[in-house]
C-alpha cells in the first residue's frame, strides 16, 4: 500500500503532521504502508512553477490513497487562473476520475454546545452529503472572461450528462441503503434545464434501488431545512457547487468546519481524503487550526480504500475519547473546556488510540 501526503498550504502542513503521526502509529502496530510526499498547490507553484507537477502526478498515479490537507492563499489570488493551486487540486479530482466525494456530516454528542445551533437541533446529528466532484459548473465549458459590445461578460457552463448524475446517483443509492434507506436530491430544476435532467435521472435510477426511499428539495429550501431541522435528513446527494456550499453549512451543525473529513472516490476506491475546509490562512502557522477532520479523513481511508474498518473505528473512538476528555482546539472551545493546540490535538489522539 503506498500513500501519498500532500501537506499543501496554510494550515495544511499543521494538521497533516498529526494525521501522520496517526499513521505511524499504526504502522508500528504492524499495519502495512508506505508514505510518501508530494507537492500540490501553492507550495508546489513555489518549488515547481506550476500547482500540480509531473512529479505529483506520477505520485498520486502510483498510489493507493492520498491524505491531502488544504491548497490555497492569498498570495496566489492574483495568478493567472492556471497557475493557482485550486487547480492544482481541481487537477487531481479530474485527472483520477474521483467523481463520488463524501462528506459526513456527524455531531459527537460532546460538541452538542461547541454548534452554534440549539443542541436539541442537532443532537444526534448523522447525514452524509454524497456531492458529484468532477463535472458541473466546476469543468463545463465554454468559461471565461470576454469583451462583448464594449465590455466585459463573464461566463461559466453548468453541465452534466445522464452518465454522470446516474453513477454519482447509484453511489448515494447505495450509501443510503447501508443506513437509513432514505435519499434527498438536491436540485434547482424550477430554473436550471441542467438540474431537471438531474431529478429525471435521479428519478429514474431509483427503480434499481426501489427500497430506498428518494426525495427532491429544490436547493435553496435545503440550504433552509439544514439550519431548521437538520435531522429530516439521511443522505443528501448533490452536484459540485450546490455540494460544496452545503457541506460547508452542515459543517457548523457539528460544531467546525475542522470536525468534517472527506473521501474522493474513484469507481474503484481509489481514493483522495482530505478535510472540508480550506487552507485557513488568518490562522496558518499560529497552531491552532483543528486536525480533527485530517485526522478522521485517515479513518475514511482506511474504510473506503482500504478496507479496514475496524483500524477506521479505531481511530473515530480515539477521537471521541479525546472529545470526551475535554481537549479541545479553539474553534470548538467551551469554557471549563481543556484548550489544545494543533499538536496538542495530535497528542491527546495518539494518547488515546
Ligand atoms: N480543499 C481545499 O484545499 C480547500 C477547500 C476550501 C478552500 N480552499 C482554499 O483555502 C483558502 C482559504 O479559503 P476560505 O478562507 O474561504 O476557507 P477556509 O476553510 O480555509 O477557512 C474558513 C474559516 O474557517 C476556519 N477554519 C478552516 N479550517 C479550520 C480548522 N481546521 N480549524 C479551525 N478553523 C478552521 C478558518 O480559520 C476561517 O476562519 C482559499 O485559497 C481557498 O481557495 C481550499
Ligand atoms: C478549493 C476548492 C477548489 C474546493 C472546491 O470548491 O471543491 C474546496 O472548496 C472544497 O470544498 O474542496
Ligand atoms: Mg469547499
Amino acid at each position: 500500500m503506498k500513500i501519498a501526503i500532500l501537506a499543501g498550504d496554510g494550515i495544511g502542513p499543521e494538521i497533516v503532521a498529526q494525521a501522520v503521526r496517526v499513521l505511524e502509529v499504526l504502522k508500528s502496530d504492524g499495519l502495512k504502508f508506505e508514505l510518501e510526499p508530494g507537492l500540490l498547490g501553492g507550495c508546489a507553484v513555489d518549488a515547481a512553477g506550476e500547482p500540480f507537477p509531473e512529479a505529483t502526478r506520477r505520485l498520486v498515479t502510483d498510489a493507493d490513497a492520498a491524505i491531502l490537507g488544504a491548497v490555497g492563499g492569498p498570495r496566489y489570488d492574483m495568478l493567472p487562473r492556471q497557475l493557482r493551486p485550486e487547480q492544482g487540486l481541481l487537477g487531481i479530482r479530474k485527472m483520477l476520475g474521483l467523481f463520488a466525494n463524501l462528506r459526513p456530516a456527524v455531531l459527537y454528542s460532546e460538541l452538542a454546545n461547541a454548534s452554534t445551533l440549539k443542541p436539541e437541533i442537532v443532537a444526534g446529528l448523522d447525514i452524509l452529503i454524497v456531492r458529484e466532484l468532477t463535472g458541473d459548473i466546476y469543468f463545463g465549458e465554454p468559461r471565461g472572461i470576454e469583451q462583448r459590445d464594449g465590455q466585459r461578460v463573464g461566463f461559466n457552463t453548468m453541465i452534466y450528462s445522464e452518465a454522470e448524475i446516474r453513477r454519482i446517483a447509484r453511489v448515494a443509492f447505495q450509501a443510503a441503503r447501508k443506513r437509513n434507506r432514505r435519499l434527498c436530491s438536491v436540485d434547482k430544476m424550477n430554473v436550471l434545464e441542467c438540474t431537471q435532467l438531474w431529478r429525471d435521472v435521479v428519478t429514474e435510477t431509483n427503480k434499481e434501488y426501489p427500497d430506498v426511499e428518494l426525495s427532491h428539495m429544490l436547493v435553496d429550501n435545503a440550504a433552509m431545512q439544514l439550519v431548521r431541522n437538520p435531522r429530516q435528513f439521511d443522505v443528501m446527494v448533490t452536484g459540485n457547487m450546490f455540494g460544496d456550499i452545503l457541506s460547508d453549512e452542515a459543517s457548523m451543525l457539528t460544531g467546525s468546519i475542522g470536525m468534517l473529513p472527506s473521501a474522493s472516490l474513484d469507481d474503484k476506491n481509489k481514493g483522495l481524503y482530505e478535510p472540508i475546509h480550506g487552507s485557513a490562512p488568518d490562522i496558518a502557522g499560529k497552531d491552532m487550526a483543528n486536525p480533527l477532520a485530517t485526522i478522521l479523513s485517515v479513518a475514511m481511508m482506511l474504510r473506503y480504500t482500504f478496507d479496514q474498518e475496524a483500524v477506521a473505528v479505531r481511530i473515530e473512538s480515539a477521537v471521541k475519547k479525546v472529545l470526551a476528555q475535554g481537549y479541545r482546539t479553539e474553534d470548538i472551545y467551551e469554557p471549563g473546556m481543556k484548550k489544545v493546540g494543533t499538536k496538542g490535538m495530535g497528542d491527546a489522539v495518539l494518547a488515546n488510540i
